[in-house]
C-alpha cells in the first residue's frame, strides 16, 4: 500500500485522519468529497484493488470483509462508507452533510441507501468478476448498465419533487456525496450517456458536475476533474 500526505493540518482532537482508498472505487469518492466538504485534511493511503491489496492480512485487520474505504480517526477504525460519513457527520458539525429538516433527511438516507444498497454492490469488483468467469465477459457489461438504469430511474423519481441546485435542496448534502461517485463510475467507466437515462437525470448530471467542484478543493470541469482524479491517483497508487 503506498502513501500519500495530502494534509498536515491538526485537528481540533489532534488526531490525524487517514483515508484508505482506491482512486476508482465510489465508495472511497465518497468519502474524498465529505471530507473535503468538511474541509478536513486527511492522509490518504491507496489501496490497489487491481492487485489484491484489500486481501492482504494487515488490510484485513482494518476491515475484516476486505472493502475500501476505510477511515482510521485515532483510535477509531471505521469501514463502510455510510457508518464513516455518520461519524464524521456527528465528530465534526462543520458543513452539516444532513439537512434538519427530518422528511428532507429520509430523503438523503433513501438517496444514499439506493446507491449503496441497490446499485454499487451490484456491480462491485470481485461480483463482476464472478460474472466474467462464470457467465461470460460480454454479460458483465449489460448486466452493470441495466443495474445502474434501475437505480438512477428509481433516483429520478425520489429526487423529482426535492432538488433544488443539488439533490435535495440548494446545499450538498449525504444524497449528493453519494450520487457524484455513481453517476461517475456510470459515465466514465460503463459507458451510460446521461442523456439517455431521462430529464431528471439531466438535473443529477449537473448536481453530479457541481459536487465534484469539491472533490479535490479546487474549482474543476468535467474532464479537468477526471484528469486530477484519475491521473494524480494512478500516479500516487
Ligand atoms: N458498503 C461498503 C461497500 C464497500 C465496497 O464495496 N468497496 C469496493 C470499492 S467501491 C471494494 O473495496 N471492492 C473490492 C472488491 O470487490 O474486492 C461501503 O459503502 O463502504
Amino acid at each position: 500500500m503506498a502513501s500519500a500526505s495530502v494534509g498536515e493540518e491538526e485537528h481540533n482532537n489532534n488526531n490525524k485522519l487517514i483515508l484508505y482508498s482506491y482512486w476508482r472505487s465510489s465508495c472511497s469518492f465518497r468519502l474524498r468529497i465529505a471530507l473535503n466538504v468538511k474541509g478536513l485534511k486527511y492522509e490518504y493511503r491507496a489501496v490497489n484493488l487491481l492487485k489484491g491489496e484489500q486481501t492482504h492480512p494487515e488490510f484485513l485487520q482494518l476491515n475484516p470483509i476486505g472493502f475500501v474505504p476505510v477511515l482510521v480517526d485515532g483510535p477509531a477504525v471505521i469501514f463502510d462508507s455510510f457508518a464513516i460519513i455518520m461519524f464524521l457527520e456527528d465528530k465534526y458539525p462543520q458543513h452539516p452533510l444532513l439537512p434538519t429538516d427530518i422528511h428532507k433527511r429520509a430523503i438523503n438516507f433513501q438517496a444514499a441507501s439506493i446507491v449503496s444498497s441497490s446499485i454499487q454492490p451490484l456491480h462491485n469488483l470481485n461480483l463482476l468478476k464472478y460474472i466474467e468467469e462464470k457467465v461470460g465477459p460480454d454479460e458483465k457489461l449489460p448486466w452493470v448498465q441495466g443495474v445502474i438504469r434501475k437505480g438512477f430511474t428509481a433516483l429520478e423519481k425520489l429526487l423529482k419533487e426535492h432538488s433544488g441546485r443539488y439533490a435535495t435542496g440548494d446545499e450538498i448534502f449525504m444524497a449528493d456525496i453519494f450520487l457524484a461517485p455513481q453517476l461517475h463510475s456510470a459515465y466514465k467507466r460503463f459507458n451510460i450517456p446521461m442523456v439517455q437515462i431521462g430529464q431528471v437525470h439531466l438535473l443529477i448530471s449537473l448536481i453530479y458536475f457541481k459536487v465534484l467542484y469539491y472533490c479535490w478543493g479546487k474549482p474543476c470541469r468535467l474532464e479537468k476533474m477526471h484528469d486530477v482524479v484519475f491521473q494524480t491517483s494512478v500516479q500516487v497508487e
